[in-house]
């Protein structure tokens, strides 16, 4: 069985590939708003869900499209990615010596059927001086991550004192987790890469 990642994320693509997985990448236009009254729990898995439901109407066979969202919490508030450098700023200033939760919702789409499920990672942020933020925003890649940060870059190496859960979770697809829904529920797609 062919596996579809929808999504234009070299995280998400490297995380998949590291999984051992072969697959194609396919993109679609989507609208990523939810609506206001969401909770915050539920706002990753409802724009997976939307990413994965543009595939609806097409003839993609018997092949399985993998869609994902991810998303920051910080004390009930979503952040989603910073739309400039102020909006960056006053996030990354929101999350300096909290602890946050970053959830990455997952859709599954094959043949109509849809599965939907999502992972939840805690990470705790050391405070950040107005001279680190600044470093930054101006040296790194704050404006396509959610929260305005990527774990994996300088931010997390020396500003986060601690994570709970799963850290390819933060990046953007929690792989432990997928890995067990697709032995689960569909094999040929880890069998098909020759990995099982
Ligand atoms: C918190 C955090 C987020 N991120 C990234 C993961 C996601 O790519 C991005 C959140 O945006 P998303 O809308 O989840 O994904 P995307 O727009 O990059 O890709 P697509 O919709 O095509 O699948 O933030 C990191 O890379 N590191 C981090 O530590």
């Amino acid at each position: 069985m062919g596996l579809i990642l929808a999504s234009k994320s070299p995280r998400r693509q490297e995380l998949l590939r590291g999984m051992g997985l072969e697959f194609e990448v396919m993109l679609r236009e989507v609208d990523e708003t939810y609506p206001p009254g969401l909770a915050p729990a539920e706002v990753a898995v409802y724009i997976a869900e939307k990413k994965a439901r543009a595939f609806h109407n097409e003839a993609i066979e018997d092949k399985l499209v993998l869609t994902a969202d991810t998303i920051v919490v910080l004390e009930q508030e979503v952040l989603g990615k910073p739309a400039g450098r102020d909006e960056a700023a006053r996030m990354l200033e929101k999350l300096s010596g909290k602890k946050h939760e970053v959830i990455t919702g997952v859709a599954l789409l094959i043949k109509g059927e849809l599965i939907t499920f999502s992972d939840k990672t805690a990470v705790r942020f050391a405070r950040l001086s107005a001279e680190e933020i600044c470093f930054y925003i101006d040296n790194y890649q704050p404006f396509d991550k959610a929260g305005a940060y990527g774990i994996q870059e300088w931010i997390g190496y020396n500003k986060i004192s601690g994570i709970e859960g799963s850290y390819t979770n933060v990046v953007g697809l929690p792989t432990e987790k997928l890995y067990s829904y697709l032995s689960g529920l569909y094999p040929q797609a880890l069998s098909s890469s020759g990995r099982m």
